[in-house]
């Protein structure tokens, strides 16, 4: 729940700033239609890639979208418990992460647990951790992971080719420049972003081959092949949702998610989705402005959500002309705006059944994206390569492996004793047993083990790492008996209660954070109509 205080205020006095500007006005944004379009995302969005449908091998399609549904028919898509700005809101899209195994992604304070994916070449992968040969999760949800685990190869290697692409291009028009050439014109294919590169692709095509089964740390695009090893999956249909939140800034329409930047990834990473709108029935009606009540709340927090995420959250929730065009609105979209500035207009991309976009570059970095609701039910499958340096059961288990080297246990009473009284490793050790206790038994408590109903790869794994806390509370408790004796000769014992006590009530902090979070009667009753962004 740490967030750093200045930084948050400096942003929301830059996004005061930029309203003020702003004033009631909204900024334009151009959709495919508009003249210009094409123009602006050469020059203002050029790290935004799309693949239109059908650009998946044979097959393919089927096999996600069947996978997708299973996700949803089967109850593993769930909303989650975000924290954001100090308050605990609903996301409005139900969601899952897939990925490696093992590996956990974090955002907006919430750490979800990979439901394992699956693939040829890693029999071992597929197996329950801890729980020798026996399978994590049933043939159905294994299917499906597989299926999504495909869609992951497919996405490293396209979008690695599409990067190769973009690189040679622009060493090349460096080198004509230099040369004195005029840069020749682009033409057709070449900056249609949304080509089939099919040639090339069969060329050029060296990246693959069971990349994404590793299990080693994966590491940035730019030092050669792409491994995403994670997707979060998103779902919402909007009959569902009667309250989504209007788009503030442009007037974009109803958002699924708002703006926001995808945290904790390797810096300079792209992120790869695909799209699928459910066939069936056009719900117009859903779809239709409709007036948004200052002091409004949402009983299930759901217009709160991700529209608070990251940097830009005070803007008006006035709603939007309702002479917008309708049509477009029966299109999900994504929105993409250039961060901290009101004068470029924003882009909406819409997304057929099937497409995909690429986020690449520092497009990510540079930008915001936000998605907006069309009018069926909608999933999106969003690979990325998740910064994952302390985000592994295998990172955690090292650490608490670390700690519990300090407890020594006599061989012949079995009493327990602390081998080091060094202050450095007194805090080292406290340290680890907040990690432990608030970045993973406490996030899986929370919400991460609603999984285990489906999928118990890390029912094993997380009890061991709840008997190492439990470890840890009888160190902190010998800490305690080692201060509080005062025949203890110890010469430190001062700075030991210092740091003892800093720990301790650091932690009592953090504790009650947590269990205010957990108290239901605090979910759903935030007041929603504060601006989005
Ligand atoms: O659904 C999409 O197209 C993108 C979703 C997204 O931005 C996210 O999950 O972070
Ligand atoms: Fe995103």
């Amino acid at each position: 729940m740490k967030r750093s205080d200045d930084s948050e205020r400096e942003k929301r006095r830059k996004r005061r700033r930029l309203l003020q500007e702003l004033g009631e006005q909204k900024i334009p944004f151009l959709s495919p239609s508009d003249p210009g379009f094409q123009q602006l995302w050469d020059t203002s969005y050029s790290g935004l890639m799309l693949r239109r449908s059908g650009s998946l091998p044979p097959g393919l399609d089927e096999r996600v979208q069947s996978a997708l549904s299973t996700l949803r028919d089967r109850g593993c898509l769930l909303r989650d418990l975000v924290r954001v700005r100090e308050r605990d809101v609903f996301t409005a899209v139900s969601r899952a992460l897939v990925g490696q195994p093992g590996c956990t992604y974090r955002y907006l304070d919430t750490r979800l647990f990979t439901i394992p994916w699956h693939c040829e070449e890693d029999k071992g992968l597929g197996r329950n951790e801890g729980h020798g040969d026996k399978p994590c999760c049933d043939t159905g949800l294994r299917t499906a992971c597989k299926a999504l685990w495909e869609l992951n190869q497919f996405f490293c290697s396209d979008v690695q080719l599409h990067q190769n692409r973009r690189t040679s291009k622009r060493k090349r028009s460096e080198s004509e420049e230099e040369e004195g050439k005029e840069k020749p014109q682009s033409e057709g294919c070449s900056e249609d972003r949304t080509c089939e590169e099919k040639e090339e692709r069969k060329s050029g095509d060296d990246s693959d081959s069971g990349q994404g089964c590793s299990r080693s740390s994966p590491h940035p695009s730019e030092s050669g092949s792409i491994r995403f090893n994670i997707t979060l999956i998103n779902y919402m249909d909007p009959a569902s949702m009667s309250q989504l939140k209007e788009e503030p800034y442009y007037g974009m329409g109803k958002m699924a998610v708002g703006w926001h930047h995808d945290e904790n990834l390797v810096p300079h990473s792209p992120v790869a989705v695909y799209s699928y709108s459910c066939p069936g029935e056009t719900k117009t009606e859903v779809v239709k402005p409709t007036e948004e009540k200052e002091g409004q709340t949402s009983t299930e927090g759901e217009k709160g959500d991700e529209a608070r995420r990251d940097e830009e959250e005070e803007a008006g929730d006035e709603g939007t002309s309702k002479e917008e065009g309708e049509k477009e609105k029966v299109c999900w979209r994504v929105g993409l705006k250039v961060a901290w500035d009101i004068h470029t207009p924003g882009l909406a991309l819409p997304l057929q059944s099937g497409d995909c976009y690429y986020m690449t570059d520092d497009l990510n970095r540079t930008h915001q994206h936000c998605v907006l609701a069309g009018d069926k039910a909608r999933f999106s499958s969003t690979h990325r390569v998740a910064q994952c340096i302390t985000g592994t059961l295998e990172y955690i288990q090292k650490r608490c492996s670390e700690a519990l080297e300090n407890l020594h246990t006599d061989p012949e009473t079995g009493a327990k004793s602390l081998r080091s009284l060094l202050l450095s490793t007194l805090q080292h050790i406290e340290d680890i047993h907040n990690e432990v206790e608030f970045e993973w038994l406490r996030q899986y408590w929370f919400q991460g083990r609603r999984y285990a109903r489906f999928c118990s790869w890390w029912s094993k794994p997380m009890e061991r790492l709840e008997t190492d806390w439990k470890q840890m509370e009888r160190m902190t408790e010998l800490l305690l008996a080692v201060v509080e004796d005062e025949n203890n000769v110890q010469e430190n014992r001062q700075e030991m209660a210092e740091t003892l006590l800093n720990s301790l009530s650091d932690r009592q902090q953090h504790r009650q954070t947590w269990r205010d979070s957990s108290d239901p009667s605090r979910h759903g009753l935030h007041k929603t109509s504060e601006g989005a962004l």
